[in-house]
């Protein structure tokens, strides 16, 4: 995996596809009015904004970078608090599916990191399912079946490309006007790295909200394919249940224990589901949340088990 810091690919002319990754910051500038137009929200460690850049509407993430010290035992520590791309920036760009945001380019620049991408009309996952329904749209099971295969696919397109998202969870899922989703924060991920005068002593690579990260990750920081799965499943259960991600992983498994399906199952949605199709979605999502890695499928598992019934549903 070349080029992994959030650096720009070697080679091209000015004119070229790879130089045109790396965009200038003050390009950014002048089409945010300085970060100060057109804010879409900000989440836990960035905060997006859209613009029109170079003639397209795109959507611009704009990383926090932080860097301070701390001491341990009496020992100076510096910490830094960074992004690195995962594969470089140019086999990003190349990145063509359906169901993923399409990557267009990054600035690095002193302290900012930006990464700019398609800019998707409409809104997240978790607004939809969380949000004043009055400003939200109405999500039917048809639609929640088909976000979830929709979903699968992307993964599995980043999956079959080597890429493990590692953030994988409803904020990251935009559903445009057809509401069809597209995975979004997808190639780079957070890095913590504390220095003594000397040498690093620590990297921290999680990354993530809580809620969404398997035992294995939490506990040893290894990010894997079965890592996605697990945040897969935390998100399909959002979907069936309509519930806030914070504790439904438990709030779900005491209901399955206890065969009680439909009182999983979303009030919003309760009279148009088919009760063998949800609970076969509802085995899949504790499928992909087994404890154990060996016991989750692979997400192309998932797409195939889904999309059995995609014509039954859809
Ligand atoms: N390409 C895009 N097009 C349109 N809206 C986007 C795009 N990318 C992100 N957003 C919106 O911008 C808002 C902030 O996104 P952001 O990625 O910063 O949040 P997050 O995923 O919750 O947190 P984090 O900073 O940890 O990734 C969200 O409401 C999201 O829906």
């Amino acid at each position: 995996m070349g080029g992994k810091c959030f650096k720009a690919v070697k080679g091209g002319t000015r004119e070229s596809p790879k130089q045109e990754l790396k965009i200038p910051l003050r390009d950014i500038q002048l089409a945010t009015q300085n970060f100060s137009q057109d804010y879409i929200g900000t989440g836990m460690t960035s905060s997006v904004y859209k613009c029109l850049l170079h003639d397209r509407v795109v959507a611009v993430k704009r990383m926090n970078i932080m860097v301070g010290y701390s001491y341990l035992k009496g020992e100076k520590r510096y910490i830094r608090f960074d992004f690195v791309f995962v594969v470089d920036a140019k086999a990003l760009h190349d990145f063509q599916h359906p169901k993923i945001v399409k990557f267009v380019g990054f600035c690095q620049e002193g302290n900012e990191r930006l990464v700019v991408s398609e800019y998707i009309n409409g809104k997240n996952l978790h607004q939809c399912l969380q949000g004043n329904p009055n400003a939200v749209p109405y999500i039917s099971w048809k639609q929640r079946f088909q976000i979830a295969v929709d979903i699968a696919e992307g993964i599995q397109y980043l999956h079959q490309q080597g890429v493990i998202h590692r953030r994988l969870r409803s904020t990251n899922v935009l559903l445009d006007q057809n509401l069809t989703a597209r995975i979004a924060d997808y190639g780079f991920r957070e890095i913590r790295e504390t220095y003594t005068q000397s040498r690093i002593c620590d990297r921290g690579p999680i990354s993530g909200a809580l809620e969404y990260l398997c035992p294995q990750y939490m506990t040893l920081g290894i990010a894997s394919k079965n890592s996605d799965v697990y945040a897969y499943g935390i998100v399909l259960l959002e979907l069936l249940s309509g519930k806030n991600a914070l504790g439904l992983f438990y709030w779900v498994s005491d209901r399955v224990k206890e065969g009680r399906y439909l009182d999983i199952c979303d009030p919003r949605i309760i009279s148009e589901i088919d009760d063998q199709i949800f609970k076969v979605a509802v085995d899949i999502a504790m499928q992909c949340t087994a404890a154990n890695l060996s016991d989750r499928p692979e997400i192309s598992d998932v797409v195939v088990a889904l999309g059995a019934y995609r014509n039954v549903v859809v």
